[in-house]
Parts: structure tokens; sequence; C-alpha cells
């Protein structure tokens, strides 16, 4: 099958009837299954005539039958012969003869219009029946003179108004119909077209001119093409031999690249993408969104109705990148996929996914030569527009399928694309999960240098602003400090400033948690990210800091250190070190566990743009890796010691004074702790070991024989 919506008509073009059939059949199931899930019921308007009932007969076979949930099923009609309901002609009769009599649809739930009144007083009837409530889709056909339901070329019923059903004259026998008019369809959420055979493919060429605005002076707008025009755009199911007089014959080229989820990150990296010069197939579990974004994108991205659809219209091997919420979605999303897949297709997570995760599903997919590519992917919302940091992890092979679209969407920077192959399975999203680790340290840093500046040395919004403003363009020059900068900034409409505004609690998603789950696990001391962790959590227990703090006592010697601006962005700067260290050493840990060769030059290279922590101090942390890929850990990296050496003195300050003043400090005092452990040579764990030794014979090493046996001494 092939799909395109970048010309006038939304076409899916399948190689026969029975495929076109089929596919339709998937449609109706799929969006039974989200109209019930949304709103309780599914309403659809069937259509009569020969084209449509192989595929009622085919939505009552058990098979398509079973997943339906028919008692929330609303069977509505597009048009009516007006005959008795168990004539021959009468559409009520096909679809209770092809259906109906053959699901276990309730008989209140099937809403036929009334064929034995006259035309007017049964449209009138219907009004009734049908009432305000949209249509979730209406399936519709086209005759061959261009005619859908009972709306005709030129008839009066096109012009029906505010009326929902109107009455109408068919060139043909039986000429009375009552028929839902234009202004129904309009309202309908889904409009699907089911068109097949030769003897269409004339007509069809003419509504797809018409959709294009290519109307003939004197020439009637068909009501196919007419009903484009009011509501939603249609999609045209049809096949080979209807699509042989369109001007792409059908033959639409595949799209390079899906994505599923038009949630904002999705729907800004399918832009991104189809900015780059690809086309784009989308696809969303609620069709309003994926319409939505296809509308927004002017028909530059593909809309598709189904899994089926959505894959069938990727060119092979397949690249799909999937953008929804991290967990069991990604399972179901996966579980729909897979069967719909070939050999080498490759899928690509974007989400924030727990890494063993990635893992697992990787290892899971790999068996039935699907390949999986776990990506993180920083930036937020503009980021995921304009150009995110991207670190995908997965099979090499794979990720040199879909390189040119991660180095033409990545954020640019004098370093080059903010992408790099991370590293095999998981790697990728453990490498995020620690960019985010640093975020939340890095947050938290700024956080506290706003409290100090604050309540040390008394400064207020517009202060803060130009203060963050100024840093900016030094050393601590970072997406972070630059939006702090501006938050500072923001009046409040109703006077003050915004940031006074906003309830010291803050949330946490989850991904600097893991951070800390996964260092615990591995051994690997990461104090600063912790405290930003614990910061938070502490933040949003304000209901007892409230009651608290009217009990808990402050300093009463508050020792002024005499700490100026400069000591704060000293401070600010070393601390923020910590963070990275630590980020780095987890980094290395991981991948010496899960056997990922990591580059860590390159790591620091592609979170030079793009991504939530970029930073100019990036730059240091490259060169630091290049003059010694093996570092053992950032800070004994000759440039960064002595820069750590040189703003120690005022780091000192800051946290001191902060204690001083009982104004907590925990992320910048971790670094500072983090940073004096490294540098001492013997830390007091001796007398750990002894006092392990002395109530539970854990036993220890000697002084003057570190690699040496354990021993055990009797202390009490
Ligand atoms: O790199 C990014 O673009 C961010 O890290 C993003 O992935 C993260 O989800 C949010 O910043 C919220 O995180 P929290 O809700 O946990 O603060």
């Amino acid at each position: 099958m092939t799909t395109t919506t970048s010309r006038a008509l939304a076409l899916s073009v399948f190689p026969d009837a029975a495929a076109t059939i089929e596919a339709l059949a998937q449609l109706f199931i799929e969006r039974a299954a989200a109209a019930i899930e949304a709103r309780g019921v599914f309403r659809v308007a069937l259509s009569g005539g020969g084209t449509p009932r192989p595929l009622y007969e085919r939505l009552a076979e058990p098979e398509c039958a079973e997943r339906v949930d028919w008692s929330k099923v609303h069977l509505f009609f597009c048009d009516e012969r007006c005959v008795p309901a168990d004539d021959a002609a009468s559409n009520m009769e096909l679809v209770r003869d092809s259906l109906v009599s053959r699901v276990s649809i309730p008989e209140g739930n099937v809403h036929p219009m009334d064929g034995t009144l006259a035309p007017a007083e049964g449209a009138a009837a219907y009004e009734k029946v049908l009432g305000d409530e949209p249509l979730d889709l209406a399936l519709l056909g086209m005759g061959g003179d261009g005619h859908t339901a009972s709306l005709f070329p030129g008839g009066a019923e096109l012009d029906a108004g505010e009326a929902r059903v109107a009455a109408a004259v068919s060139p043909n026998a039986p000429t009375d119909r009552i028929t839902l008019t234009l202004r129904t369809f309009g309202e309908a959420r889904e409009l699907v077209f089911l068109v097949l055979g030769a003897d269409k493919a004339k007509r069809l060429a003419g509504v797809e001119s018409q959709a294009r605005g290519e109307t003939m002076r004197g020439e009637t707008l068909l009501p196919a093409a007419s009903v484009s025009l009011a509501g939603p755009r249609p999609r045209w199911f049809i096949d080979a031999p209807a699509a042989a007089a369109l001007d792409s014959g059908g033959a639409a080229a595949l799209a390079d690249f899906g994505v599923i989820g038009m949630a904002v990150m999705g729907r800004n990296l399918a832009f991104n993408v189809v900015d780059h010069g690809f086309d784009v197939a989308v696809w969303n579990r609620e069709a309003d969104l994926m319409r939505s974004a296809v509308a927004e994108s002017e028909g530059r991205l593909t809309g598709t109705a189904t899994y089926a659809e959505f894959v069938a219209t990727l060119e092979r091997p397949r690249r799909i990148l999937m953008m929804i919420q991290a967990g069991k979605p990604v399972d179901m999303v996966l579980e729909a996929l897979q069967p719909l897949l070939d050999e080498g297709d490759i899928v690509i997570d974007g989400g924030n996914s727990w890494f063993e995760d990635t893992r697992r599903r990787e290892a899971s997919l790999r068996e039935v030569g699907i390949r999986f590519v776990g990506v993180g992917v920083s930036g937020g919302e503009e980021g995921a527009r304009n150009g995110p940091a991207l670190m995908p992890g997965g099979d090499v092979d794979a990720y040199e399928r879909i390189r040119p679209v991660l180095e033409a969407i990545a954020a640019k920077t004098e370093h080059g694309d903010c992408v790099t192959h991370v590293g095999a399975d998981g790697a990728g999203h453990f490498v995020k999960m620690v960019h985010n680790g640093i975020e939340y340290a890095d947050m938290q840093f700024i956080a506290e240098a706003y409290d100090v500046l604050q309540r040390r040395l008394g400064m207020g919004p517009e202060e803060l602003a130009a203060t963050f403003k100024r840093w900016n363009k030094g050393p601590l020059s970072s997406f972070l400090v630059q939006i702090t900068a501006q938050i500072f900034a923001k009046a409040d409409p109703d006077g003050g400033w915004l940031v006074d505004r906003v309830l010291d609690k803050a949330g946490q998603k989850g991904t600097g948690r893991w951070t800390a789950q996964v260092a615990l696990d591995l051994g690997v001391s990461i104090p600063s990210i912790a405290a930003a962790i614990d910061a938070r959590v502490l933040s949003s227990m304000k209901s007892d800091r409230l009651r608290f703090a009217k009990v808990l006592k402050g300093p009463k010697v508050n020792a002024d250190l005499g700490i100026t601006v400069d000591d704060v962005e000293a401070a600010l700067y070393a601390a923020k070190i910590g963070a990275y260290a630590q980020g780095m050493a987890l980094i290395h840990a991981g991948a010496e566990e899960y056997g990922w060769s990591i580059d860590s030059e390159e790591i620091a290279r592609i979170w030079t743009g793009g991504c939530i922590i970029r930073a100019r101090f990036l730059e240091t942390m490259m060169e630091a890796w290049r003059r010694n890929p093996n570092l053992a850990n950032l800070m004994v990296d000759e440039k960064v010691s002595t820069e750590l050496d040189e703003r120690q003195a005022a780091w000192r300050r800051v946290v001191g004074s902060a204690v001083s003043a009982g104004i907590p400090v925990p992320g910048m005092a971790a670094s500072l702790a983090y940073y004096d452990a490294l540098r001492s040579a013997r830390l007091p764990q001796n007398l750990v070991q002894a006092q392990r030794d002395a109530f539970g014979a854990h036993t220890y090493q000697k002084v003057n024989d570190p690699e040496g046996p354990f021993v055990h001494s009797e202390w009490l």
C-alpha cells in the first residue's frame, strides 16, 4: 500500500479490493476502541451500496467482531432510500444482512432512517435520532457521478443550511432519499471514503483536481469533493484500479521516517525531521492529535489511520521513532507493531525510558530481527523542534541507518552535530538518565546560589537577573544560567516578580531518582546529585516545614565571612564540576558493568548543544578527556584541578557563610565534601572498619599491607 497526504487527497492506495477492505476493517476496530475508551461510545455512520458490503461482512467475522465492544457501538446511516426497511434497496437491509444480524449489537444501538416516511418527514425525524453529538466516524462511498451519501451533484440537499439531515432526490431510482448533510459530515471527527474499481478512476481524478482547487468555470463541485471543504480532511481508502487515473497513479512515494506519538515532543520532532527534507508518516492513538499535526504541517506530514497503514507507508527497512510516555505504553506499542514489521526494521524509543527496559526490549526484538534503538532526547519542546541533543544506544549498524536523520535534526555547535552512537542496547538511555541527574544538581546549585545572594547579600529579582545575565557571559555560561536570568526578570502582571509567586515545592518525574538508585547499585558516589534529589524531596514537605519552622531554631551566632557576588559565582562553578565529575564516573561504571564502549569526550561534545545542561564548561570537559581518554575523575584533570584550586577559597567561604547563617546549601556542600574526600589520602574510615570488626568480626586490611589479607582483632 502507498499513502500520501502531501497531495490534494489523503490517499491510502492498496493493491486490490480485499486489502483495502481489510485495512478499513482494522481502522473501524481501532477507532471503535479509541472512541469507547475516550467517550464510552462509538458513533459511526454507514453507507449503502455494493462497495461496503464486504467491509461489513468482514467486520462480522469473529476475528474482527470479537475485537469490538458492540454494546457501545451506535450505528447510524449516511443516507437511505425511501423504501421499507426490508426492501432489497434499503441500506438498513444491507447493513442488517451483512453485519447487524451477525454480531451481538443491541437493537437499540442501530439507528436506521425511516424510509417509509416522506423524505422531508424522515429527515426531520432523523435529526432527533442523530442528536447534537458529533459522529466519531462516517464511512462514505462515491458514486460514478461523484455523489456521496445522497448528496448529488447540483442537488438542493447540498445547500441544507443548518440542517443535519435533509431530503434528497436521486437521478436514479428509488429517487426519494434521506441524507446526512455537509454540516453533519463537517462536524464528524473522522471521514473515510471507500472507493474501489476502475470505473471510479476517472471521477476520483476529478475529485482530486477539485480538491486541489482546480474547478473549471461552470463545472459543478462534486459532492465528494465538497465534503472535504466542510470539516475534517477525509481519508480515501482506494484500490489500485480506482487510483489509476490520479496524478500520482496512487504510486505515492513511501515515507522515509515514521513517528508514533503526536504529543508535543513527537510533534516537534516530526516537524524537525520534515524540515530537513525527509518524508514523514505519523500516527497517534488519539486521531485528533494526529490530524491537527498533519493540518498544521499543511500536508507535509502524512497522517495514517492504523498501525497497519502506518507501517505499510514506510520505506524499508523502516525507521520508526516512538515518542510516547515511558513505561508500559512503550511495551504496548511494540506489541502492536512487532507483527507488522519486517526483519531489519528499526524502532527508536525517544522517551525517557528506564535503561534496563531498553536492554530488555532490545534483546527481545533482536531475536526476531528487529533493531531497537533507545535514544535519550534532551532539550525540551524547543530543542525537539529546533535541535535537541540526541543520545542513541543500540546496534551500530542500526545507528548508521538512522544517522542521517538524527544528524540532520540534532543541535549544531562548533563541535559538530549533537549526536553520537553512545554504546550498545541501553547505553543511550543510561547516559540520558545521568544527564538528568546532572541537570537536577545543576538546578540545585543555582537555587542555592540564589538563596545565598538573596539572603546573605540582600539581592532582589532585578539584581539577580542582572547578576545571572552577567555570569552567563563568563565561565558559567549555560542554558540553565541563561533561563534563570530570564526567570528573575519576569514581572508578575499583578505586581512584583513572578518567581516570588511560585510555591517552593519542586516536582520530579523520576529520571533523577533513577540516577541515584543506579549509583547506589553500582557503588558510585554521586553526593551532589543525591543532594539535589533530597532537596526536591525536602522542598515538597511544605506543610511539615511550615510547622517545624516554629520549633527548630536557627544559629545564634552568624559569622559574616564577607562573601562577595564573585565568591558565589566561583562556588557555583566549582560545585558544578562536582556534578559533572560524579555523573561521568557513573557513566564509566555503567559502561564497565554493561559492556558499553563509551567515549567520554564524545559524551561531553554532544552535550555542548541542544540539551538542558549545555554549558561552556562542557568544552573544558571535552579537552580533559581528549588529553587523557582514561582520565579517572574529571576533578583530577590538570586544567580542572587548577580551576577548582583557584576557586576553593571562595567556595569554602560561601558554603561556610551559608552554613553559619543556617541557609541549606546541600549541593554546594556535597560537591565540596566530594572534592575534599577525593583529595584526602587518608580518611577516617579506618575507624568504621575497626567498629565493624569490633562488633561483627567483619575483618579489616592493614595500612602497611593494603592489598594483603583481611584480619580480625579482639577489640572489646
Ligand atoms: O533533557 C531534558 O530535556 C529534560 O531532562 C527532560 O527530559 C526532563 O524530563 C524534564 O526536565 C523534567 O524532569 P523532572 O520532571 O524529573 O524534573
